[in-house]
């Protein structure tokens, strides 16, 4: 691909999400076009296809891969299946934009990690696209000013409407919890190195057997502490807020205070209903951001190390929620490679 032609991107999964980043390249992203997607869904792909000019269908995520006018990769399937689609990619030397989690696990993650290796230069952003929202962005240039001293605490609500059917206690750490694993990472310049899990009697709102909302610990390696609320069937709205307490003073965004109105006796503002809504513009920032670095040649943004430190602290989760108590977090050293 030469520099003043579009990325031709191969979409992975055309589900809620895959469908999403489809629109945004065909729609809103500058410099990219969606030459590929892939679905197991023979239907449904078919159908994304023929709305797209130029654009071809597969089953199969390696047939899309090695087709003409595929430049990079958007791996938007299942977790369970993105290290497969992460190797086919590095058997092309594929750029990628795979979105989170990296991998299910940190032994698949590392296995990643390794190849990425193999290939000699970086090919994978994962998709924590948190650090692209403006807020986010805004709390972290404002920490960066050392302004307000040291971080010494971070609080993070993190509230969904509701669950989607199948969404196990597990998923509350390893589909939720984990871009506050990122955002305690990026934020902090820390890694996590212990988890505990609180359990508090489940919501009513909950489906039965689901461990619903969830009280999550980090420490960190600076000694700082970071607590999430996961809550995951709160029914009034999507919120994700986060707090820093530094020892100047703290930092708060995601009140969601843009447009406050007074009417009738009341005032306030609405609530985003989901992630779609909430993080639309950190998606659309995220896509472009990796559409131009890919362009230039680059990679930028949270790395495959990125995507493995976290699964690491998920599997520490998991086990902190099943089996109690404070559970150390276990990480391979940083290969310079990811400096
Ligand atoms: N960044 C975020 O905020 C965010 C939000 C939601 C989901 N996600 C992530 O996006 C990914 C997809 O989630 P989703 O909610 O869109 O799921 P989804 O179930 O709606 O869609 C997944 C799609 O992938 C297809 N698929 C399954 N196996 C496949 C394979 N081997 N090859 C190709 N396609 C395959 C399915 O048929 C389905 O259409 C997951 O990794 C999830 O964690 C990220
Ligand atoms: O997969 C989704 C997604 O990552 C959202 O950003 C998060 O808020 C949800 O809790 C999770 O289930």
């Amino acid at each position: 691909m030469s520099r003043s032609t579009t990325l031709g991107v191969a979409v992975i999964g055309t589900g809620r999400m895959g469908a999403d980043h489809v629109r945004r390249l065909h729609e809103v992203t500058n410099g990219a076009r969606v030459a590929a997607v892939v679905d197991v869904d023979a239907e449904r792909v078919k159908r994304i296809a023929d709305g797209i000019e130029g654009c071809s269908a597969f089953t199969d995520p390696a047939a899309a891969m090695a087709a003409d006018g595929v430049d990079a990769v958007l791996i938007a399937s299942p977790g369970t299946a993105h290290e497969a689609a992460l190797m086919t990619a590095f058997e092309h030397d594929l750029p990628v934009l795979c979105e989170k989690p990296l991998t299910p696990g940190s032994a698949s993650a590392l296995r990643v990690l390794e190849a990425e290796q193999r290939l000699g230069h970086r090919r994978v952003q994962v998709g924590f696209m948190r650090r692209y929202d403006p807020e986010y962005v805004q709390l972290k240039a404002l920490l960066e000013t050392g302004r307000l001293g040291r971080p010494l605490m971070l609080h993070n609500r993190h509230r969904n409407v509701a669950t989607p059917p199948g969404f196990t206690s597990e998923m509350l750490i390893n589909d939720s919890v984990v871009h506050e694993m990122d955002i305690t990472r990026w934020l902090l310049e820390q890694e996590i190195t212990a988890v505990t899990v609180l359990k508090p009697t489940p919501s009513g709102n909950a489906p039965e057997g689901l461990q619903d909302p969830q009280f999550v610990v980090f420490e960190t390696s600076g000694g700082a502490i970071v607590d999430v609320e996961i809550n995951v069937n709160c029914g009034f709205g999507y919120q994700v807020q986060a707090e820093v307490v530094c020892e100047r003073g703290t930092a708060r965004i995601g009140d969601g205070h843009a447009l406050v109105t007074q009417q009738a006796g009341h005032w306030g503002g609405a609530i985003a209903q989901d992630y779609t809504e909430r993080f639309e513009d950190a998606y659309d920032r995220q896509v472009q951001a990796w559409v131009d670095a890919t362009r230039r040649g680059e990679v930028t943004g949270p790395s495959a190390w990125d995507g493995y430190a976290t699964a690491a602290v998920c599997e520490a989760g998991v086990r902190a929620q099943q089996e109690g108590g404070r559970v150390e977090v276990t990480l391979a050293d940083r290969p310079p490679f990811y400096a």
